[in-house]
């Protein structure tokens, strides 16, 4: 299947790196999304936005197939990545996991050394051929996440023993030492004190250059800073999504201008 074009802000035409027609998903009986139809644009930052229960983590999850762990949980609709769709029986959701990696809102390193944190995935997939090759993708991944300076000197003690901050960082380099395309980040900085979450933001916005990122955000300062793109959800509905700027100058539907001045959420 060949993915829809869709329009840039200057007009032009890009294709989408996900996409997802007519989604839902279901809880049992609880029609927790509905009809969600939504273009992710490559190596941009995608800001979900919306009050507590709106659906934004269950939308985020059914990107790399995270809902299926949840028991009594059914997606419905089409999602696709790069046009291919990723419900597709075929699909191996390992494969899927580590093309669309996730960050998780609270840091959760393994509890091993801050080498086989980020050494873990490339091991699992057969990354690298030896043990050189794993230590560059190693570095480079810390290197990536701007957490190597702190580090270096540090690589064989245990990845829990590091700030809030740095273990969200580590987290980062743990995803992207499997060279994912996508990073789906839930709440990232929720955990986080202003000058790790400053770090982060930072981070973020280095990271689009190679990645195609979703944030799932309860701040709406933190969506103007690091996205250029913003969904607003509302009780299971997609209600509105438009570049950033005009979600937050001039949004077209009256929900979101609430949601946005504080009216309600
Ligand atoms: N594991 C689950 N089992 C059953 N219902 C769930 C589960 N996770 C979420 N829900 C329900 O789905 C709806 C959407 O929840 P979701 O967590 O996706 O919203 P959210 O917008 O991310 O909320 P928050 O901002 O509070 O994290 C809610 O009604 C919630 O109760």
């Amino acid at each position: 299947m060949v993915a829809e074009m869709l329009h840039n802000g200057d007009s032009s035409l890009i294709i989408p790196k996900m996409q997802a027609r007519d989604c839902g998903v279901f809880y049992g009986e609880n029609n927790a999304l509905r009809g969600i139809n939504l273009d992710i644009p490559p190596r941009q930052v995608t800001a979900l936005i919306g009050p507590s229960g709106c659906g934004k983590s269950t939308f985020l999850r059914c990107l790399n197939r995270m809902n299926d762990t949840i028991e009594g949980c059914r997606v419905v609709g089409s999602l696709t990545l790069d046009g291919a769709d990723i419900y597709d029986k075929n699909v191996d959701v390992v494969q899927l996991r580590a093309r669309v990696g996730m960050v998780f809102q609270k840091p959760n390193p393994f509890p091993k050394s801050i080498y086989d944190n980020v050494a873990y995935g490339p091991r699992i997939h057969g990354l690298a051929k030896d043990k050189d090759e794993l230590d560059q993708i190693v570095i480079n991944s810390l290197e990536k996440a701007g957490l190597l300076k702190e580090v270096k000197d540090r690589m064989d003690s245990p990845g829990n023993g590091l700030s809030g901050g740095q273990q969200q960082r580590l987290c980062i380099a743990r995803a992207i030492a499997v060279s994912p395309e996508v990073i789906l980040m839930d709440e990232p900085c929720s955990a986080l004190d202003p000058i790790a979450t400053a770090k982060i933001e930072e981070l973020i916005d280095e990271l689009r250059d190679n990645y195609t990122i979703i944030i799932v955000t309860h701040s709406m300062q933190q969506a103007a800073r690091v996205s250029q793109y913003t969904a607003f959800f509302h009780l299971g509905d997609l209600v509105e999504v438009d570049d950033t700027e005009k979600i937050f100058t001039n949004p077209s539907d009256e929900r979101t201008q609430g949601y946005i001045t504080g009216r309600f959420g």
